[in-house]
C-alpha cells in the first residue's frame, strides 16, 4: 500500500528565499502527524503546497501513489485532501446548517433528477445535523455563519471538512483564537477522528501540550528543511529539536563520579 499522502523533494522559492526546501515525507493511514517548528520554519507553506494553494517550484506531491502535482486546490480537495482553515470559505449569509448541508451534498454528487433531489434532501439534512452535533454547534444551526464568534466559525469549518469525508485531514493550528473552554471540544473531535481508525491526519500546531496529547509522530521543519521525524518522545528529546525548536541545547545530565 502506498502512503496516503507523500511529498518528494517538495520545494518552493519566494524570490531568493527557499521557504520549503526539498521536503520528502510520507503520511500513512491511521496516523496523526504533527508538523512543528519555529516561526517562519515553513509549516504553513508546506501545508499550502500539499493542499495546492500555491504551486511548488520543484518536487512532487502524491495521493495514494498518484502524482497530483499538476492539480490546484480545488482538484486536490475533490480528490480527498481536506483542510480546515478557510474561514473565508464559509458562506457567510447561509446558516450554519446550510453550510454543512452544502458540503454533504457536494460529497454525495452524481446525477440527480428532481425526484431524487427531493428524496435525498431529508438525508442531507440529517447528516448535516449529525456533523453539527459532533462539533457542538447544534444550538446555533439556524444562525447565519457570519454572526458566529471566531471559535464557532472554526468548529463550523471542521464540520464542513468532516462532511466532505476527505482521505487526508489537515488542521492548521485548530485551536488558535479559541477560548479556553472551546479548545477541548476541538481536541476531542480530532481524537474522535483518530479513534475512527484509518484516517490520515496532519496537524500544524505550536502548543507542545496539544502535540504531545494527539500526535503519533512529529515532523520538525527548520528553515524550510525537515530536520527530525519520529515518535513524539524521541523527537522532542532530540538535540536537534531542542536547539532548532526550543532554541536551547538540552541540559546535560550532571556528571557522575
Ligand atoms: N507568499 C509568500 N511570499 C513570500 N514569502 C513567503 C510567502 N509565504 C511565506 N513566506 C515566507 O516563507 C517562510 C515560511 O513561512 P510559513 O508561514 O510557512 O512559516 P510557519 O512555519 O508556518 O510559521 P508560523 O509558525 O509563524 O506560522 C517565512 O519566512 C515567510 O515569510
Amino acid at each position: 500500500m502506498p502512503p496516503v499522502l507523500e511529498t518528494r523533494g517538495l520545494t518552493v522559492r519566494f524570490g531568493g528565499h527557499v521557504a520549503v526546501d526539498a521536503v520528502s515525507c510520507a503520511f500513512h493511514a491511521g496516523t496523526l502527524t504533527a508538523i512543528v517548528g519555529p516561526n517562519g520554519a515553513g509549516k504553513t507553506t508546506y501545508f499550502n503546497l500539499m493542499s495546492g494553494q500555491i504551486p511548488a517550484t520543484s518536487g512532487d506531491t502524491l495521493l495514494e501513489g498518484e502524482d497530483i502535482s499538476g492539480l490546484g486546490a480545488a482538484g486536490r480537495a475533490q480528490r480527498g485532501i481536506g483542510r480546515a482553515f478557510q474561514i473565508t470559505n464559509l458562506f457567510p449569509n447561509l446558516t450554519v446548517a446550510e453550510n454543512v448541508r452544502l458540503a454533504v451534498q457536494a460529497r454525495g454528487r452524481g446525477a440527480a433528477s428532481l425526484f431524487s433531489l427531493w428524496s435525498r434532501h431529508r438525508d442531507w439534512i440529517e447528516r448535516a445535523d449529525h456533523y453539527l452535533e459532533l462539533v457542538n454547534l447544534s444550538g446555533v444551526r439556524d444562525t447565519q455563519a457570519a454572526a458566529l464568534p471566531h471559535g464557532d466559525k472554526r468548529k463550523l469549518e471542521v464540520a464542513i471538512m468532516m462532511a466532505l469525508e476527505p482521505k487526508v485531514f489537515m488542521f492548521d493550528e485548530p485551536t488558535a483564537g479559541m477560548s479556553v473552554d472551546e479548545v477541548p471540544v476541538i481536541l476531542d473531535l480530532i481524537r474522535t477522528l483518530k479513534r475512527d481508525g484509518g484516517k490520515t491526519i496532519l496537524l500544524v500546531e505550536h502548543k507542545m501540550d496539544v502535540v504531545r496529547s494527539l500526535a503519533d509522530r512529529i515532523v520538525v521543519l527548520h528553515n524550510g528543511k525537515l530536520v527530525a521525524d519520529g515518535d513524539p518522545a524521541t523527537v522532542i528529546a532530540s538535540p536537534v529539536v531542542q536547539e532548532a525548536y526550543l532554541g536551547q541545547a538540552p541540559k546535560r545530565e550532571a556528571a557522575h563520579g
